[in-house]
């Protein structure tokens, strides 16, 4: 029998068997931090972004999937945070009560147009019955594409919001930031999973609820007998649903870790590959692979077999307890204790009260992976620590930069930073030098106020950095990176990434004074343009220059600006840096920045002290009070150039 109930909505989103991240790419894989192979070796990537990714791996991935169990089929927290999740509840509870009435009504108008024209042997019941028929159709139509629109609606709100609050959290300065790889991914395709939860899980779960209910009393208010079979044999299926879905959860765990280790496998090889062959093992790699690849196949089917088998012995429990339905009515229509029209009503309705059931189960890995992507995005949002609420000015003119006492750790490492003082004064330029990993790139975060120290203060002028608004820090700043990054578009365009809105003839001074010689109107596409390390850094340099010169930034941070230019080039990167005239804090190895420096800082590391170096004016504790405002404590030393 044509089921008058169909799934309540449609959406563009693939219909077919999802198993979570299991498909993802080793790439996307990597991107997110989720376990990484090394050969047969899992190894979980770190802190909050492992936590998050772990959810996004979907009901496939272990861990993941027990989270997910225990939060049910919704996700309370996301139906707090999201006003067009719970306003999508309760509309899809008013159209689901509504539909599962138009199809009472239905099973209604045939049962009784049939049965009249049966009993009285005219066909004239069943013209009666038409128009209220075609009206009912009509309406659960109309219905139908309500609760699609509403569902669809719903899905954008709630992405729309998800997104935003997961960009406002990723902007809050901290330590324990997923990588952008990870962020990326979450707010763009990752989120996208939440369509299928919205507009097919949702309205079904609501109609598993609606459905049998309504049809269940329209069917005991004609006949209480077939009702009571229907109650005792409607449980069946989702306590089928469950140990079949716990034998599955089991195999899917096992067939993603498989799976994992296959694609991280081939990743690491593809990587490997040049050392591989210059060793001369490239071709001992394939038996391995095979291995891996064979191992997959089998969990593959394994599970493949299980889905096809969970759907067939659903479908037979839902076939059996129709039948039985109709075999009893049935045989009471040949004894003469129940009617025809009554007959023929509950037979239309009964397969009706099992359906939403059987497809809120097909619709489960959608919800899975919509509630995954959301967890991962809450997660993340959770994770991070409550915005700045520096509210003052930057102070005007020259800007001096004091860190004083500032220690730090990232999450569950030693500390990078302890008691570090120091003073880059205004106006001059001042070197940050030291080992690699002694902490720099973190000292200048902290100083453009991405990450917040564990102790000890850093002051702007006199202010505490901490009370600064956070845009107004922003404004002030020009930043070069280790590995400046750029857009798709114009050499022009990624100039103009350090003032919008300058003017061709702006882009090309700032393209001169850092010695970018490129067409303005060449175009590059990320990650390097096909440009050389060294003209990407001056590419960097024209972006800060152009902030300080038009922009009115008034402290620039280079990190490593010089690295890969050559000596003349170097020179001219820092008479153009100097000339600028504004503060400069240059984190470099380089002799020739070191050279030009005002003032020359090593970052000692924590638990070294400081060394006294050639020109050293200070050790470890000790100001220089010289007047230049240069000062280094514990953990820095110094030297004036
Ligand atoms: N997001 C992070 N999470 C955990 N540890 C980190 C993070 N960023 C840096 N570290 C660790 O902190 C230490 C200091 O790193 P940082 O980049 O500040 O050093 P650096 O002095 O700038 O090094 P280099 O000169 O090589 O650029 C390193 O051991 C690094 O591994």
């Amino acid at each position: 029998m044509p089921s008058l109930i169909t799934e309540g909505v449609r959406t563009g989103s693939s219909p077919g068997p999802s198993t979570g991240s299991g498909h993802l790419s080793a790439d996307r894989r990597c991107q997110q931090g989720q376990p990484l192979a090394r050969g047969s070796e899992l190894v979980e990537g770190p802190g909050t972004q492992a936590k998050a990714i772990q959810h996004h791996t979907g009901p496939s991935a272990p861990g993941g999937a027990d989270q997910d169990q225990h939060r049910g089929p919704v996700d309370p927290q996301l139906l707090r945070r999201a006003a067009a999740a719970r306003r999508l509840l309760i509309l899809q509870t008013i159209i689901g009560t509504a539909s599962s009435l138009t199809v009472v009504l239905i099973a209604w108008f045939i049962a009784y147009g049939v049965g009249s024209a049966f009993d009285s042997g005219r066909p004239q019941p069943l013209v009666e019955v038409a128009p209220w028929l075609a009206a009912a159709f009509v309406a659960r139509g109309l219905l139908s594409w309500l609760s699609d629109l509403a569902a669809v609606r719903a899905s954008i709100a709630v992405k729309a919001q998800l997104r935003r609050d997961v960009m406002q959290a990723y902007l809050v300065p901290s330590a324990g930031q997923p990588d952008h790889g990870t962020v990326t991914t979450l707010i763009s395709s990752g989120l996208d999973d939440l369509d299928g939860y919205f507009a097919k899980y949702l309205p079904q779960l609501v109609l598993a609820v609606t459905v049998p209910l309504v049809i269940g009393i329209a069917i005991a208010v004609q006949d209480l007998l077939s009702a009571v079979i229907i109650a005792g044999t409607l449980p069946l299926i989702p306590i089928f649903m469950i140990l079949i879905g716990w034998t599955t959860q089991k195999l899917t765990g096992r067939r993603w870790r498989v799976q994992a280790r296959l694609a991280h496998h081939f990743a690491d090889l593809i990587a490997g590959l040049p050392t591989l062959r210059a060793f001369g093992r490239a071709k001992a790699q394939a038996e391995g692979l095979r291995r891996s690849g064979e191992a997959n196949r089998v969990e593959t089917l394994a599970t493949l077999r299980i889905a096809l088998l969970s759907a067939l012995v659903l479908e037979l429990l839902a076939t059996l307890s129709v039948a039985i339905v109709a075999v009893v009515i049935g045989l009471r229509v040949i004894s003469g204790s129940v009617d025809l029209t009554t007959s023929l009503f509950v037979l239309i309705l009964a397969p009706e009260a099992y359906l939403p059931l059987r497809k809120v189960g097909s619709h489960y890995h959608d919800a899975a992976n919509g509630a995954a992507a959301a967890r991962a995005a809450l997660d993340l949002i959770d994770a991070a620590p409550e915005p700045s609420v520096g509210e003052d000015e930057l102070p005007a003119g020259p800007l001096t930069v004091t860190v004083a006492g500032v220690g730090f750790a990232y999450p569950g490492a030693a500390p990078v930073l302890d008691s570090v003082d120091l003073i880059a004064p205004a106006r001059r330029l001042t070197c940050l030098t030291g080992p690699s990993g002694g902490g720099k790139s973190t000292l200048l975060s902290m100083i453009m106020g991405w990450t917040r120290p564990d102790a000890g203060r850093l002051m702007i002028n006199d202010r505490d950095l901490a009370r600064i608004r956070p845009d107004a820090l922003r404004n002030a700043i020009a930043w070069v990176g280790q590995n400046p990054a750029l857009v798709t578009g114009t050499v022009a365009d990624n100039v103009r990434m350090g003032r919008p809105s300058a003017s061709l003839v702006q882009v090309k001074r700032a393209m001169a004074a850092a010695g970018v010689d490129l067409d303005p109107d060449r175009r590059l596409q990320p990650p390097d343009g096909m440009l050389s390390a060294g003209e990407l850094r001056r590419l960097a340099l024209a972006r800060a220059w152009l902030r300080v010169r038009y922009g009115g930034a008034r402290l620039m941070i280079l990190d490593e600006p010089t690295a890969g230019l050559d000596e003349q080039t170097e020179l001219d990167a820092l008479a153009t840096i100097r000339r600028l005239g504004v503060t400069a804090l240059v984190v470099s190895h380089r002799p020739a920045v070191l050279a030009s420096a005002d003032e020359v800082i090593q970052l000692t590391g924590p638990g070294t002290g400081s060394e006294p170096g050639q020109g050293s004016t200070s050790g470890q504790g000790s100001a220089t009070g010289d007047g230049s405002g240069a000062l280094l404590a514990s953990g820095t030393e110094r030297r004036r150039a």
